[in-house]
């Protein structure tokens, strides 16, 4: 029974509730009110109003109302469907193409979570006719995005020939979530078939494929940026990100099209500079996956900087803030030991022939020669003190990542850069007399071509970096290495697919 009772008297609400009261089954233990208190609950101005906006409100019908379906039906038009879409200000999430030599307008792509796909009623295929009783016959394309993309179109209707053959088991996309290995702008790209659906990305984004049935543009989500992205709350937020500030927050979770491996190999070729390749051998996207943290792999910290950033100095602190936990790799060499120093400890020293051998044999790292003698640090070094249960700390040279970023190290790599000018020369201007003690007094010139080498760094190595480090005041960022040492050993970090697999075997 639906009773209006604001409308009722206090007389009639008790006279209810009497009635309500004796059916309630005491034996249960319920606790109940008596007939007077209820009244007295109901009658009270407070509630009265609320059971008032109540009835207001129920009285009222709140469904979508869709306008009038508008098209004359023929009797020949039983394969048209109609479609209503309320999709309010959000973009319809579709893609359309035209087939120039019929004319026809096709639906081309269902993006994803977009109102098209949530709506059900727009497939793949299917033949637009008209769009809010405008016919698409004879219309040029730009016309039809017009007609699709007005923005008072809150609601759009839709007459269409439904796709006659639905993709039934559409291919699993095989890469699901990846790095991007390079910068892709829809401003360079003048083959994208749709560039209001397209997804910009930077070296170092990781992105989720979610639809890759196109053969040659996937749908993607853009989860955010560097190793730790999509992993972190707001107080873990990674210093990379925060950073980066040419990367709009507003596409992180967005889904677009982004062109396919060989499309973006094609665009690197044609466009040359325009889409940078970081070399000719890197794929312009990587497989990842998120190592857990609990596996308690251990994991070198590299940092990667230009000369004279201070890499070595974060380094030593590092060492000196937990020295049972971290360690320096000790180098070899072939040159003679010095009565003070200990074979092992300062240096391996070794014969050049066998330092020589070691280097055809792709062993070392790293190496060079200095005054004549062969320097280098051999694979083995690191893996030694891993053994130990330590964590290695490098300053390796960039050329040396190809050989330490594998699944046997899976080191955490760091890019430490220079602050802007002013600050650089300000931080270090302070440190002059100490620094001209250690004979790396720094002139104006060094300062800008060190800007300019981290530039260069960031440009061919950005997207093998997990996270960065603005070094202007040294106590700061060495806080913000421990911070960022801190959020790999606690939350789970994107790495290279084969890094999981091989670790699992
Ligand atoms: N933030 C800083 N403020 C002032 N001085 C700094 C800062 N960071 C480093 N330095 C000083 O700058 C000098 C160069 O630093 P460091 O040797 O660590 O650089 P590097 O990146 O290891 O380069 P290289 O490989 O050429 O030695 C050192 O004397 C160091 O103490």
């Amino acid at each position: 029974m639906n009773l209006n009772i604001s409308k009722l008297s206090p007389k009639k609400i008790k006279g209810n509730l009497h009635d309500l009261s004796t059916t309630w089954d005491k034996s249960t233990g319920a606790k109940t009110f008596s007939s007077q208190q209820l009244t007295n609950l109901l009658t009270n101005p407070i509630i009265q109003g609320l059971f008032a906006a109540y009835d207001e409100i129920v009285s009222h019908e709140f469904d979508d109302t869709l306008p009038e379906i508008p098209f004359e039906l023929d009797d020949d038009d039983i394969a048209v469907r109609i479609v209503h879409l309320v999709k309010g200000n959000e973009p319809l999430g579709a893609t359309i193409k035209f087939d120039h030599s019929t004319g026809a307008v096709v639906i081309a792509r269902i993006i994803a979570g977009g109102a098209a796909e949530r709506s059900g009623c727009i497939e793949v295929g299917d033949q637009l006719l008209e769009v809010n009783g405008v016919s698409l016959l004879h219309k040029q394309p730009a016309e039809v995005v017009q007609l699709l993309s007005a923005p008072e179109n809150e609601t759009i209707s839709f007459k269409l020939i439904p796709a006659k053959h639905v993709v039934e088991n559409k291919p699993q996309p095989t890469l699901h979530y990846v790095r991007c290995m390079l910068d892709y702008s829809i401003k360079n790209d003048p083959m994208h078939p749709c560039p209001e659906a397209a997804l910009d990305f930077k070296k170092g984004d990781i992105l989720e494929f979610l639809v890759c049935d196109d053969p040659n543009f996937f749908q993607a989500k853009r989860l955010g940026h560097g190793s730790l992205c999509d992993m972190r709350n707001d107080e873990n937020e990674s210093s990379l990100d925060k950073d980066e500030e040419t990367i709009n927050e507003s596409v992180i979770n967005r889904v677009g099209l982004v062109p396919c491996v060989s499309f973006l190999r094609k665009l690197a070729t044609d466009m040359n500079s325009d889409i940078n390749m970081a070399s000719s051998s890197t794929e312009p996207y990587e497989a990842v996956e998120k190592l857990d943290p609990s596996n308690n792999v251990i994991r070198p910290i590299i940092l990667i900087g230009p000369p004279g950033v201070g890499r070595n100095e974060l380094k030593r602190r590092l060492i000196m803030y937990h020295p049972k936990k971290y360690a320096t790799i000790v180098p070899h060499t072939s040159r003679t030991r010095r009565p003070h120093e200990r074979d092992g400890i300062d240096y391996y020293f070794a014969s050049r022939n066998e330092m020589e051998k070691w280097i055809r044999e792709g062993r070392f790292v790293e190496f060079g020669e200095y005054n004549g003698n062969l320097y280098g640090t051999l694979d083995e070094a690191i893996s030694t003190v891993m053994e130990k249960g330590k964590i290695p700390v490098l300053n390796a040279h960039q050329l040396a990542l190809t050989m330490l970023r594998t699944t046997t190290f899976k080191p955490i790599i760091i890019f430490v850069e220079p602050p802007d000018l002013m600050t650089l020369k300000e931080t270090r201007v302070k440190m002059q007399a100490r620094l001209a003690l250690s004979g790396k007094e720094f002139t104006d010139a060094d300062f800008e071509k060190m800007i300019q080498q981290a530039e260069q760094l960031q440009k061919c190595y950005g997207h093998f970096f997990d996270d960065r480090i603005t070094n202007g005041n040294l106590d700061e960022a060495f806080k913000q290495l421990l911070m960022i040492i801190k959020k790999f050993e606690s939350l789970p970090s994107w790495v290279p697919k084969d890094w999981i697999e091989k670790s699992v075997e």
